[in-house]
This record gives C-alpha cells, structure tokens and sequence, in this order.
C-alpha cells in the first residue's frame, strides 16, 4: 500500500517495531560490514603509520628553517593564472625528454627539493619508501607504482623550470581567492593576483560545484606528471588523482576549496586521503636499498606502462 502523504515514510520498513535490545547486534553487523568492505577496497584501509607515527613531527612550517620559509614565499608570490597559462602552453608544445620510468628516478636523483621540511634523503629513496610503505601494508599494485612515481614530475626543474618554485611544494587553485588554510597565507599578499577584481574573489573564474578538473592548480610536479600518465599510463583514475591531488593539501588535509568539488571529487578525495600517509610518513622509515629492490620495481612499471620509453 503506498504510504499517505500525511504519514511518515520509514526508511527501515523491515525494521518497524525493532526492540531496543535488538541494537547491540545491529552495531555488530554494521561493523562486520564495515570490515568486510575494507577487505574488499583494501586501498582505503588504514594505513600501519596511525598506529607508529607521531604525526606532530611532520610538517612544521612555522618552526621551519629559511630555506623552506623563503621558497614559499617566492611560489606564493608567483604562481599566477598568467604564469599557470603559460606554463601549459608550453608543457604541450614539447616532449621535453625521452626515458623509461627508472632512468627518470635515476635522473631526479640530484634534486634536493627546498620546500620540503621533513626528508634530507634523495628522490629516489623517498620514492622507494613509498611504495615500500604501502606494499608492506598490502595495498594494491596500481597503488605501490603510484607511490613510486607520484613525484617523477619534479623532473620539471631540468626541463626549462623558472626555479623551484614552479616544480615542487604544495599546490593550490589559481584564478581564485587564495584559502587561508594554505601554508603561509599571508605571503600572497605580494601574489598580482591577490587584489584583481576577478581573482581576487572568492569563486573566480569559477562557480561553486565546478569540479577540481576544472580548476587551475598552481603548476608544478603533480599537474606535469598527471598528464603524463593519464596519456602514457594503464593506471586506474583514482591513482590519476593520488598523483594530481598529492601536493593540494589545503584541499585533502586541510579541507579548504570543497566548495568547488563535484561529486566525483569525493571518490578522489578518499583516494588522495588513502595515499598521504605513505608519501608523508614514510619519510622518517629506514633508507632502502636501491639495488635489491630494482628487479621488484621494474616488473611493476611495465605492468603499467606499456611503452617502456616514456615521453616526458
Ligand atoms: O615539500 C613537499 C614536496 O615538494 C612534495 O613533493 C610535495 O608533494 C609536497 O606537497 C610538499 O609539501
Ligand atoms: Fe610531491
Ligand atoms: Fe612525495
């Protein structure tokens, strides 16, 4: 019988008149069920850092020393929507190299990236950390070469770079308000477009629900290698994202910019959520050995990447 409009509809038809004693074993079977859907998407299952690290260590940029402090105060004053135009314009006139995945992280090897408070270990190594990370947690293959090539796109600095400020450090929207959960805001003040009547606004050139592919974020390493593997890659969208998104952490860890987000967002905002801890907190694990883990690693790149020489 269909339900009058005056009467309230019940959601839990089969559940009208459940006893209150009844309630302890509905919590069981949500939490079964819980549990059995973490099995089934192990990529979202906690990672084994919530229960080692003490977060409090990583990421403290008020106690940072000058290196980091004036590197970001040069990307805040200079990733403009001008620079960020121009800065794809010429990402797609060009291949700027040609190289398989492993001779890229040989290649990176001899950057020390100046935004970065927390590592004084080479790129290989906090790639390798990584993937190790989450290969010891069981997370999927797809996920391990996601940790190993997440910042492959800080190649960029050999490639016509301005410096570093336009390769690494976290990124953010441009074209926008600049959020006052990004590290450091009080920096963009000196930004051209901190005070232009479009950008300078809260939604800019965009409107609220757009979607993040729709949104400029500052040029760097994540935006440089996400086109990259989108066009060269087998990887699965989320990992796109994990590698899109893993520098934007005034969006994943700071919540800002929801406001823009479309519903697919929220997927890749898990996904993102469910790589950070690997790339973050693998930074204090012990270094690995480059040479026993080649083999391992090379087999996982030519499962996702069919043409072994990649342009860049
Ligand atoms: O300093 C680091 C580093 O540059 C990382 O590669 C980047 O992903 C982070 O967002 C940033 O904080
Ligand atoms: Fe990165
Ligand atoms: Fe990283």
């Amino acid at each position: 019988m269909a339900p009058s409009a005056l009467e309230p509809v019940s959601f839990y038809p089969e559940r009208d008149g459940l006893a209150l004693e009844n309630l302890s074993d509905d919590i069981d079977a949500v939490n079964v069920l819980k549990a059995t859907l973490k099995k089934e998407n192990p990529m979202l299952s906690k990672s084994s850092f919530d229960a080692e690290k003490d977060k409090t260590q990583f990421r403290q940029y008020e106690a940072a020393c000058d290196r980091v402090k004036n590197f970001y105060r040069e990307q805040h004053e200079k990733q403009t929507v001008a620079y960020n135009l121009k800065a794809r314009n010429d990402f797609r006139a060009q291949t700027r190299a040609e190289m398989t995945v492993w001779e890229a992280m040989e290649k990176l090897n001899t950057l020390i990236d100046e935004s970065d408070p927390d590592t004084s270990l080479s790129q290989i190594e906090h790639l390798l950390q990584t993937a190790e990370a989450m290969r010891k947690d069981g997370k999927p293959r797809w996920m391990q070469l996601t940790g190993l090539i997440h910042d492959l796109g800080k190649l960029l600095f050999f490639y016509g770079a301005e410096g570093q400020w336009d390769v690494v450090g976290d990124t953010f929207p441009v074209g926008c308000g600049f959020d006052k959960r990004i590290i450091y805001p009080d920096t963009f003040a000196g930004n051209p477009d901190h005070d232009h009547p479009i950008y300078g606004t809260k939604f800019g050139i965009y409107s609220p629900g757009c979607g993040m592919d729709n949104v400029m974020l500052s040029w760097g390493h994540d935006e440089y290698l996400y086109h990259i593997a989108k066009a060269q890659s087998t990887l699965p969208k989320e990992a796109l994202a994990m590698i899109r998104y893993h520098s934007f952490y005034p969006w994943h860890s700071a919540g800002a910019y929801y406001e823009l987000m479309d519903e697919h967002d929220h997927a890749m905002l898990e996904a993102v959520k469910a790589f950070n801890p690997y790339d973050l907190y693998s930074k204090s694990d012990d270094v690995p050995s480059v040479e026993v883990l080649k083999p391992y690693y090379l087999e996982l790149i030519d499962e996702f990447f069919p043409n072994k020489v990649v342009k860049w």
